[in-house]
């Protein structure tokens, strides 16, 4: 028994979820679950196929990304989870996918506008899109710069990580958050069916217009109120 074993077999779950909704390809991708209480958390290890995981190969490590418990290499993204959880003290779970339509968004660095009420469902606004690195940034670390450009999208932006759990890194991909690993997945799944869905929409009719913000904040209240049971759960 250690005492990681939860937060193991949470990050271990939260994983075998990408490739069973089609949101991660051979070893793309990553979900880690923190344990606040222990300043530690777990997290997939690097390169290693996700029928290969199990709960005990789960890499165990701090927020500075010091390796805690563990004999495999983290994820390569380790850096980037742990700018996000020492910055974002209510986050329990993040993903990192190069799920297809959410990267193609990513890559044409354009926020993903809401078109429909199911993009409403769970955000009243643009999925937003991190600008690519600057160049100081690319002669730092990458994977730590990635969590601040994250951050610093948000801070200039005013939006909440409460509100917004998702969002695209320009020229990368995809991350989410929430209260917990599951969730997070959850959110991702979201993201690219929503990244989907707005890329046939423009195809279909490039002059589409914005959902009405009425709407957008009707649906959003519906699903995220304070008697909701989302908004609770
Ligand atoms: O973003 C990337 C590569 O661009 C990574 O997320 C890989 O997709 C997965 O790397 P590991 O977690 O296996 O190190």
């Amino acid at each position: 028994m250690s005492k990681y074993d939860e937060i193991r077999q949470a990050a271990y779950e939260a994983n075998m979820q990408l490739p069973k909704l089609g949101l991660v390809l051979f070893t793309f991708g990553n979900v880690s679950a923190v344990d606040r209480q222990e300043g530690v958390f777990a997290i997939k290890p690097s390169g290693v196929p996700y029928e290969d995981l199990s709960p005990d190969n789960m890499v165990i490590v701090d927020f500075e990304s010091t390796i805690v418990e563990g004999s495999l290499r983290p994820s390569s993204d380790t850096k980037t989870h742990a700018v996000l959880y020492k910055h974002w003290e209510h986050i329990g779970g993040i993903v990192h996918t190069h799920s297809t339509y959410a990267t193609a968004w990513a890559q044409s660095q354009r926020d993903i506008p809401i078109y429909g009420t199911t993009h409403a469902d769970y955000l009243a606004t643009d999925i937003p899109c991190a600008p690519p690195m600057s160049d100081e940034m690319i002669e730092g670390n990458y994977e730590y710069q990635t969590g601040f450009q994250i951050l610093n999208c948000f801070q200039e932006r005013g939006i909440s990580p409460k509100e917004v759990e998702m969002m695209l890194v320009g020229n990368h991909a995809p991350f989410t958050w929430g209260k917990t690993a599951a969730k997070a997945v959850h959110n991702s799944a979201v993201l690219e069916t929503v990244a989907q869905m707005a890329l046939l929409t423009e195809q279909i009719n490039p002059q589409a217009p914005r959902l009405k913000d009425a709407l957008i904040n009707k649906h959003y209240l519906r699903k995220h109120g304070p008697d909701s049971y989302y908004g609770q759960s």
